[in-house]
């Protein structure tokens, strides 16, 4: 089998709290690839605040240059509210000779209970939870641990900041930097 890990998420930005779970996570479980998955909808949070086409390219420019790292329009193709289980069954009928690791902060992992499906997607993955500051690692769920470095970013800080015009270097990177300066996303307009 296959070992391929998943990255869902809004990346409203795309920070680089993701970039490094993802390859944390990569390296230590020995999976050949990492596929981000921007969602259309989020499932369980408000609309993002830019469009999925913006959100996509800005993926796209934060995961090049990893051979690892490749990005899955799935959700955002298929529109309306992102389920993980509606993704993940596709993916694994499309993938049978695939071992799917989803990779979920520990905000996730709190809130695993409420997923859409969650026993019937607990067959069809393996979860990988990583912490994150301000959430208990704490569930009933069989899921694997990974142990990464503690990034205190989210998307939230960073949209923050891009409002207040504060610098946002080294926490997106370069090219993700310089395409929310080109856009204006996220600014005081
Ligand atoms: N700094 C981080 N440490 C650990 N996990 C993270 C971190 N940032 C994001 N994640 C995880 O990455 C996935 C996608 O996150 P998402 O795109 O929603 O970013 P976010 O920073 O949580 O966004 P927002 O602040 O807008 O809610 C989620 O599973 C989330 O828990
Ligand atoms: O399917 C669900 O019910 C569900 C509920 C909460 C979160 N998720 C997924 O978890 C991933 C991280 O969510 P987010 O909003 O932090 O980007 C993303 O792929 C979401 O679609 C999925």
């Amino acid at each position: 089998m296959k070992r391929i890990g998943i990255l869902g998420g809004t990346f409203d930005p795309p920070h680089i709290g993701h970039l490094i779970i993802a390859e944390e996570v990569r390296e230590t479980l020995n999976l050949e690839e990492v596929w981000f998955i921007p969602s259309y909808e989020p499932p369980h949070k408000q609309k993002a605040h830019v469009n999925s086409e913006t959100r996509v390219e800005m993926v796209e420019r934060a995961i090049s240059g990893n051979p690892h790292f490749r990005i899955s329009t799935i959700e955002v193709n298929r529109l309306g509210k992102s389920y993980t289980f509606d993704t993940m069954k596709a993916l694994t009928d499309e993938n049978p000779d695939v071992q799917f690791y989803f990779i979920i902060g520990a905000d996730m992992v709190e809130y695993l209970p409420y997923w859409n499906h969650i026993d019937d997607l607990l067959n069809l993955v393996m979860f990988v939870g990583v912490k994150r500051r301000g959430y208990a690692f704490k569930t009933d769920y069989p899921i694997l641990e990974v142990d990464v470095p503690l990034i205190e970013l989210s998307s939230t800080d960073i949209r923050q900041r891009a409002l207040k015009n504060k610098s946002i270097k080294y926490m997106v990177n370069s090219g993700v930097e310089a395409y929310l300066k080109e856009k204006h996303l996220y600014e005081d307009r």
